[in-house]
């Protein structure tokens, strides 16, 4: 058993205690809805050690519980609480504990209206982007909340940021999405970004409003309808753990880096993929269906064995992107390598990096030999990746470097270390895919065209919507 089964282990099974809240009386109760809050831990539920610094408490999430009497507010869900065997400071979050997360979630989603996730604020923005391609079938409210501040300490922010995350997520106008509650704001879950680790308003969305703002306003909720799910492409639940982020740095002796590039490219040993299985209740897969019992390089049968196949197989799971894969240039003669390994190198700016070094072209070139993906983000929070539109970022663009477009870094993390996860996808197909909106985690660019290709025209009408904020009444009826 790996490592990280044994930390899955230790994360889940969840603590089958629920703890369920007694309310006055059911009958006056407008909200019917019941929502399951899940405690992984995090500053929210912690308390100070000896020494004065934060840790996890796995006695106190109860007691705080009982001093929550807004919960028995009449428009407020029915709450069920469940908590981790262990709880853990999100800078220990991994994707098994993702996956374990996405797996419990999905196998209560026919219990609960809606979900919170009591969760650390450091990596929150990593679990957000996670879940919102994990979870995109589940089609309910999965609001991530936490504190700046413990419950346990006076002034905190967990007691406000988790009510909200609890109103929001059992109402029946929220966005059905994957999200994070904080402050005063709900944020797109892959869209999301932690700006700061001392301010109670810690947490941003750089490159669009937040999906609801509170506020004392009677119209509450409107347009929600057209944020959905914008592609049914489906994942296999597999993350890569090699990828690699390198940051650049205005005096750094570039040899260094290129040095750790090239280790990086010429790494031996197995890729390594954490996984779980799919859940069952997902819809299957087509290719992979049609598939099923074959062998990997195996061609299914009617269609002849090598790269056409595997091809096949990728363009019939990605619905969206069918036709104009077809426009990419994946052309007869391209070389089906399938990477293991990527590279994030957060740049400058629009994605640029100091100019004129001939070894860094070379290694840019070396890359996809070495199965090795290199995506390019930016060092800004917001903005978006446009390499070549200097010239001091046009050998990313000379060799294939994959743009994040106005993805967080967090987003395209996770979403890097998911396709390269899946095993089966190539360069070109990674590619694509990184710079589609999947999940309303990337706004498309007109300006930029991926790989030559011609944007296929359904992707204007399903790509994200500008995401405006909504204002809300708090407390409103329910419908
Ligand atoms: N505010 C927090 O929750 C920070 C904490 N270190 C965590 O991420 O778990």
């Amino acid at each position: 058993m790996s490592p990280e089964s044994d930390t899955c282990a230790r994360f889940l099974p969840l603590n089958s205690e629920l703890h369920q809240r007694h309310y006055h009386d059911p009958k006056t109760r407008n909200n019917t809805r019941t929502v399951l809050v899940i405690n992984t831990g995090g500053t929210i539920f912690m308390q100070k050690d000896a020494t004065g610094a934060l840790c996890n408490s796995a006695d106190s999430v109860l007691d705080v519980l009982d001093r929550l009497f807004e919960l028995d507010h009449p428009n407020m869900p029915v709450v069920h609480w469940v908590q981790a065997t262990e709880q853990i400071d999100s800078s220990s979050m991994k994707p098994l504990h993702w996956l374990s997360l996405a797996e419990y979630i999905h196998s209560k989603k026919d219990k609960y209206q809606g979900f919170v996730v009591t969760h650390g604020t450091d990596t929150m923005a990593y679990t957000g982007a996670a879940l919102s391609f994990l979870l995109h079938s589940l089609h309910c409210p999965v609001i991530i909340t936490g504190a700046q501040v413990p419950l346990s300490q006076p002034m905190s922010d967990g007691r406000s940021n988790v009510l909200a995350a609890i109103y929001l997520a059992g109402h029946s106008k929220t966005h059905r999405e994957v999200s994070i509650f904080f402050h005063d704001a709900l944020h797109r879950g892959n869209r999301s970004t932690k700006f700061s680790s001392t301010q109670m308003n810690a947490f941003t969305s750089p490159n669009g409003q937040p999906l609801i703002r509170l506020a004392v306003d009677p119209d509450i909720f409107p347009g929600n309808e057209k944020i959905e799910h914008y592609d049914h492409y489906r994942f296999d639940w597999k993350f890569s753990n090699n990828i690699y982020v390198l940051r650049l740095e205005p005096s750094q002796d570039l040899r260094a880096m290129l040095a750790l590039m090239r280790f990086i490219m010429d790494g031996d040993g197995e890729p390594s993929v954490v996984q779980l299985p799919p859940p069952p209740a997902l819809p299957p897969c087509q290719p992979r269906g049609q598939d099923a019992g074959t062998r990997p390089g195996q061609a299914p049968e009617g269609h002849p064995p090598g790269r056409k196949s595997k091809m096949r197989k990728s363009l019939d799971r990605t619905p969206l992107s069918r036709k104009a894969m077809l426009e990419a240039q994946v052309d007869g003669n391209a070389r089906r390598i399938v990477p293991t390994r990527a590279i994030i190198i957060e740049a400058f700016g629009s994605g640029n990096v100091p100019e004129g070094n001939p070894l860094l072209k070379q290694l840019l070139m070396e890359a996809k030999a070495k199965k090795t993906v290199i995506a390019i983000t930016s060092q800004c929070l917001g903005g978006r990746v446009d390499i070549g539109s200097y010239a001091a970022g046009s050998d990313f663009n000379a060799s294939g470097c994959i743009h994040t477009g106005d993805m967080t870094s967090e987003a395209a993390y996770v979403k890097l270390a998911l396709l390269l996860g899946q095993g089966d996808l190539i360069h070109e197909e990674i590619s694509f895919l990184m710079t589609t909106n999947l999940r309303g985690e990337i706004s498309h660019s007109k300006k930029h065209k991926i790989h030559g290709r011609q944007p296929d025209p359904r992707e204007s009408a399903e790509q994200a919507p500008a995401e405006v904020a909504t204002p809300l009444l708090v407390p409103s009826p329910l419908e």
